[in-house]
């Protein structure tokens, strides 16, 4: 069973120059992200495994999951808390075999991938995205907030909002049906990380009607 959460920061080291990894994750978890995400696409693997280890013992002194994008491997190499898949990545049932009770999520995008997925066992899914992005090059288009709905209403499985989510428009977001959020550029881009965490849980105890 993972523990529940409600704001998911992933990193994004092109939106923070000058500052470091560490420093704008941990003023992350201290705004109050309850889960993060190694999401690096350039690193060589010895860089990507000196960063997840790095993030693993972060998130361990905060005891909040840590979670590695793509790399199966690498979450079990460094004991992360889980694996987050894409569609095209390994298949659910045989990561479970590879990963036994570690946490695994996988990123949607249509209410039928959002069901097989929770009948395969994933343990929560990202739903997205919600609007453009520019974080990620190759993703599919926005599929905006009826899909939130949609999910809100038919998965089983836990759901977190995900893709162009920022402090302006997530109050329509979480009306539509999203409990948990996940940004990037918002998060880490953001000159006060920990205040916009803030905000953003703000943002879900008022259900998305703050003024
Ligand atoms: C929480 C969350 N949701 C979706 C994604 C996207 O994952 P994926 O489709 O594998 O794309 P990349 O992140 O690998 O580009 C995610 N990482 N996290
Ligand atoms: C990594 C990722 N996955 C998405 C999906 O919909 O699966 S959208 C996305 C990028 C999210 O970054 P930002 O908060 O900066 O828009
Ligand atoms: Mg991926």
């Amino acid at each position: 069973m993972m523990p529940d959460f409600r704001l998911y920061a992933i990193t994004g080291e092109n939106f923070h120059p000058g500052r470091s990894l560490l420093e704008v994750m941990e003023e992350a978890i201290q705004g109050g992200a309850d889960i993060i995400q190694l999401r690096d696409k350039t690193s060589h693997k010895d860089e990507l495994l000196q960063k997840a280890k790095a993030l693993r013992a972060l998130t361990r002194k905060y005891g909040i999951p840590f979670i590695v994008n793509d790399h199966v491997e690498l979450a079990l190499e460094t004991d992360a808390d889980g694996i987050h898949l894409g569609q095209g990545d390994m298949p659910i049932l045989q990561a479970r075999q590879r990963v036994g009770n570690k946490i695994i999520g996988i990123s949607t995008h249509a209410v039928e991938e959002a069901l097989l997925a929770g009948q395969q066992g994933a343990d929560y899914i990202g739903a997205g995205p919600v609007y453009a992005t520019q974080t990620k090059a190759d993703v599919v288009a926005p599929v905006g907030l009826s899909y939130i709905r949609e999910v809100a209403e038919k998965s089983r499985v836990p759901f977190v909002a995900i893709g162009g989510i920022k402090l302006s428009n997530v109050d329509e977001v979480i009306r539509a049906g999203a409990t948990r959020i996940c940004a990037v550029s918002e998060i880490v881009g953001s000159e006060n990380v920990a205040g916009t965490c803030r905000a953003f849980l703000a943002k879900l105890d008022q259900g998305g009607q703050g003024v």
